[in-house]
């Protein structure tokens, strides 16, 4: 069965290497809490906020060796209510034999976005 599993990140500057720390580190969350293999994954697509001018799809490819994973980067949806600065957001589609569900991960003042999922617990 194919699965989805939501995340987002807030990074503290709109630098190369911020942003691949904080790629990186959502990545490895997401994968850890959802007990998946790279072999596992079908695509993930990211998605940026305007004042984030660095490639996440590149940064997390070349920090993990995902050369077989199709990777998409978008920018965020501009509406009056998304008035936080650099968030990075991930979408992760994924194969699965089991039925569990699949844990979202909030980090940082990503956590504001979705209070009613996002927990302590995953940072
Ligand atoms: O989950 C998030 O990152 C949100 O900001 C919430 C939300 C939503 O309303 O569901 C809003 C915009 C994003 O494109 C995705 C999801």
């Amino acid at each position: 069965m194919v699965k989805a599993v939501r995340g987002a990140i807030s990074l503290d500057s709109n630098s190369e290497r911020e942003l691949t720390l904080c790629v990186d580190k959502l990545y490895k969350d997401l994968m850890r809490l959802n007990r998946l293999k790279a072999t596992d994954l079908v695509s993930i697509i990211f998605s940026q906020t305007q004042d984030i001018t660095f490639n996440p799809a590149k940064a997390l490819r070349l920090s993990n060796n995902l050369n077989d994973t199709p990777l998409f980067c978008t920018q965020e949806a501009v509406c009056e209510d998304f008035t936080q600065p650099r968030m990075l957001r991930i979408l992760m589609t994924y194969n699965s034999e089991n039925d569990t569900k699949p844990i979202p991960v909030y980090l940082g003042d990503a956590r504001l976005l979705r209070t009613d999922i996002s927990s302590d617990s995953n940072v």
